[in-house]
């Protein structure tokens, strides 16, 4: 049977469907009182789970809000007056106060205040495992606030069990165990099929440093035993961290989460997705000896959708192909090892929405290829990549340098809706993975920090400069557009090397840090780049110093827009609470107060990734006309 959980009308806050026979079987409306809303967002949880016996459900959800009716012990009293206690009529009766704020977990999570459970079932059904995020992060003990969570692998996590109790108890019974002492990360647990083995990521290498994004190490757990005998330690690492690798080799992982249904072959592999270099790619891990096998073909980027019943299913795209859902049997345990035998056919589009024959016909005229680019900057030895994506041809085309966000993330070779429009309008799109970029090794990322605004920034030029060289792009029609990060380098770039760029386009970005630490969801990245890791825990405060402020301006876009000559396209979310909108906007009025261009758009609805359908549209057109005017 199949479950769905949705939100609950009046009176109840969820309602719980059970699906089986190809039709709805039953209804379970929870009442309002127990709860908040379901949660089934992915990172919280991914909703509803059976019981192995299908005879329970475990899902999560937001705690009652607390109100408090406000307390009032009568007139103040005055000098030579008894103490008298409270009176009972001061206390309103009629009415309950908002109670004190509660804090939520940042950016795309506004109102999600205390959920902290991601449960699965242990294979005998007596315990939930799930993962918890302390309110105050024990890495970050300076913060008075609770810091956001998306795009943060550096939240300290842990993995805890707890027994189910009787269907006859309505509460839980006994104390959680902490599975995985000594530990600063440990999510995404997974149980193999035969229930002997716990399955889990862990992001040590963010949650030690702080950087937002790591190398994970994947690592199993002993069941039952590691809930009979959690010791600090026994858990076995399957995969470690990789500090650097070379051009063939294997980068280490960067896996968001286990998927639900990630075990092939019986007991043999886990599969998840991975940037690879400029990639994604689809990984086999042996689950005895933790070799990985790269089991996608490797022109193309690979999503996970699921494996079971001897198939494994998967999305498969490049920049000039829309993903295509692609089958292929389990190999038996035998072969399993052999690359060879993953043989995968291609189903389709993904989503059974055909490709129109014009938009076909655009991207089979588009072409895209993987530059590797030498450093400028100390250390000189990183690798660094760009991925450009352009109409075929040979002429030298106006360029748009396309830095991603994060820092610590990377613009894989997959399709974008965004880069094959600007190509298929006749401009070449130049995504850089600059070091600090995910999927290079973990050397890579922690050579950033400390450095933001030059190495970020030299790598982008060194890039630029190499596909000028190649005849990919003509030197003088190019602009620079990114968001967040990439909207602190199109910023940067743009007052830096300001004789580079005819227009500037930047998506709720980071123009001053100064500015941002204030307001942010995430002050401790503000540290964390501005300063290397190890100044950052020593400087860290919720009240920064004025020495702090000044290093936080200093590497902003805004302590060089004096020298910035292109016009600049700002788009902005009004509810962005990770790059706050008056960062973009304090920008926008600067630029035109020392007589500058610069077109500023704010979308009222709209949070961080700008990404609803019509800020998507509106988003891309004004993009387009952007260029199209300036380049
Ligand atoms: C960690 C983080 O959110 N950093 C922001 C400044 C940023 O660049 N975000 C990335 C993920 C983005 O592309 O929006």
């Amino acid at each position: 049977m199949s479950l769905v959980g949705r939100g609950g009308s009046e009176g109840t806050s969820a309602v719980l469907e059970v699906w089986g026979q190809g039709r709805l079987l039953r209804e379970l409306h929870v009442p309002s009182k127990q709860h908040g809303p379901l949660y089934s967002d992915g990172w919280f949880s991914l909703g509803p789970a059976w019981s192995p016996d299908e005879s329970r459900i475990a899902y999560v959800a937001e705690e009652p809000p607390t109100t408090e009716t406000p307390k009032w012990s009568g007139a103040a009293k005055t000098d030579g007056q008894e103490a008298t206690d409270a009176l009972p009529t001061a206390t309103p009766k009629s009415w309950q106060g908002i109670g004190e704020y509660q804090e939520d977990w940042g950016e795309l999570n506004t109102g999600k205040k205390t959920p902290a459970l991601f449960p699965v079932w242990s294979p005998e059904g007596d315990q939930l495992v799930f993962t918890a995020w302390p309110h105050s992060p024990p890495n970050a003990p300076q913060f008075g606030n609770r810091l956001g969570i998306v795009y943060c692998m550096n939240r300290p996590c842990s993995l805890f069990a707890v027994p189910v109790p009787p269907s006859s108890s309505q509460s839980a019974s006994g104390e959680p165990v902490l599975l995985t002492p000594g530990r600063l990360s440990a999510c995404s647990p997974r149980f193999l099929s035969d229930g002997s083995k716990l399955v889990f990521l862990s992001n040590e290498p963010a949650a030690q440093t702080m950087t937002h994004m790591g190398t994970a190490e994947l690592l199993t757990l002993d069941w039952p035993g590691a809930l009979q005998n959690p010791e600090e330690g026994s858990a076995h690492t399957l995969v470690p961290v990789v500090q650097q690798s070379d051009l063939e080799e294997f980068p280490g992982l960067y896996p968001h989460a286990l998927s639900e249904s990630c075990f092939a072959g019986g007991n043999e592999f886990v599969l998840l997705t991975s940037q690879w270099r400029s990639r994604m790619a689809l990984l086999a891990i042996d689950l005895k000896t933790g070799k990985v096998q790269d089991i996608g073909f490797s022109n193309q980027s690979w999503s996970l959708l699921g494996a079971g019943q001897g198939w494994v299913a998967a999305a498969a795209s490049s920049p000039t192909q829309p993903p295509r859902l692609m089958l292929a049997r389990l190999p038996s345990a035998s072969t399993a090892s052999k690359h060879s035998q993953w043989e995968w056919t291609a189903l389709g589009p993904l989503g059974n929405q055909t490709t129109p024959d014009a938009v076909q016909s655009t991207l089979d005229g588009l072409q895209w290829q993987t530059y590797q680019v030498k450093a400028m900057t100390d250390p000189t030895d990183m690798p660094f990549e760009a991925v450009v994506v352009r109409p075929k041809g040979k002429a030298a085309l106006p360029g748009v340098l396309f830095p991603h966000g994060g820092p610590h993330s990377a613009f894989p070779a997959a399709y974008s809706n965004l880069v094959a429009f600007q190509a298929a309008q006749g401009y070449a799109v130049i995504a850089v993975n600059f070091r600090g970029s995910t999927g290079f090794g973990e050397d890579s990322i922690q050579s950033l920090p400390g450095h933001i605004s030059v190495n970020d920034v030299e790598d982008c030029i060194a890039a630029l400069d190499h596909v000028v060289a190649e005849g990919v792009v003509d030197r003088d029609r190019v602009a620079v557009s990114g968001g967040s990060h990439g909207g602190f380098l199109t910023g940067n770039l743009l007052g830096r090397h300001a004789d580079r760029f005819k227009a500037g386009l930047a998506r709720n970005p980071v123009m001053d840090l100064s500015l941002m630490i204030h307001v942010s969801d995430i002050p401790d990245w503000c540290y964390v780049e501005a300063f290397g890791v190890q100044e950052a825990k020593r400087r860290m405060a919720a009240r920064p110093a004025i020495e702090d402020l000044a290093r936080f301006k200093e590497v902003s876009p805004i302590s060089v827009l004096h020298q910035v000559k292109a016009p600049v396209l700002l788009l902005l979310g009004a509810k962005d609470r990770r790059v706050p909108l008056a960062d973009g906007q304090q920008y926008g009025a600067a630029l035109r107060a020392q007589g500058g261009t610069a077109k500023v758009i704010v979308f009222p609805e709209d949070t961080h990734a700008l990404d609803r359908p019509q800020t998507e549209f509106e988003t891309m057109i004004n993009m387009i006309s952007w260029l199209q005017q300036h380049i």
